[in-house]
């Protein structure tokens, strides 16, 4: 594994390996085996892109009948971030009366996963639960409980196992932070 690298202008340096990853994933995915055991099929909505590294790692470390599907937060205007209108596409599948376990790579500000709750009860899901990989305690600025966090960090800018620069990073097995 390389210690640092470049990706457009910026420099990062090595954070969280894949193995320790893969023990944050383990224990994450234990608590909601126990959380979910005998409910009625629960369905795992990952959020594309950032997610789909986690959920592919988290799905198969789970041991009860699933449902699993990918929906993306699309804004109106590619030039807006955070703030903006921003729908919700992809969501083929009817959730009312059903489990539904969104699935995240991270929880920043809270923005898109705020929104995302909102899409997902207004279609009166039988429960919602967030189950993210990372979460920023200091940057987040919404009360919405996020349950499931698999590991916390600080206000760092990461990239690696599908989260990404401009892009660029997603496929790296290991967690790189920013140097500045
Ligand atoms: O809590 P927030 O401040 O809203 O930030 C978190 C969101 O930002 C990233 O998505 P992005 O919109 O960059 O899309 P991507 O998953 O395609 O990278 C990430 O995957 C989360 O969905
Ligand atoms: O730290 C981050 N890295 C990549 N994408 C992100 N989206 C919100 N926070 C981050």
């Amino acid at each position: 594994m390389e210690n640092t690298i470049q990706l457009h202008d910026k420099k990062f340096r090595i954070m969280i390996p894949a193995e320790q990853i893969d023990k944050a994933v383990d224990a994450v995915a234990q608590r909601i085996n126990a959380d979910y055991a005998g409910k009625e099929t629960p369905l795992f909505l990952g959020i594309l892109n950032g997610s789909f590294m986690f959920m592919s790692d988290l799905i198969k470390k789970i041991e009860f009948q699933n449902e699993l599907s990918f929906v993306k937060l699309a804004s109106y205007d590619g030039t807006c971030s955070t703030g903006c209108v921003k729908s919700l596409i992809g969501l083929n599948n009817p959730i009312e009366g059903r489990h539904v376990i969104i699935v995240e790579d991270i929880v920043d500000t809270g923005e898109s996963i705020e929104h995302m709750i909102k899409e997902l009860e207004a279609r009166n899901p039988a429960s919602v639960e967030v189950c993210t990989l990372f979460f920023k305690p200091g940057s987040y600025r919404k009360t919405l409980p996020i349950k499931y966090r698999a590991m916390e960090i600080g206000n760092e800018f990461i990239v690696g196992y599908g989260l990404d620069y401009d892009q660029l990073g997603r496929s790296l097995k290991d967690i790189y932070v920013v140097t500045e």
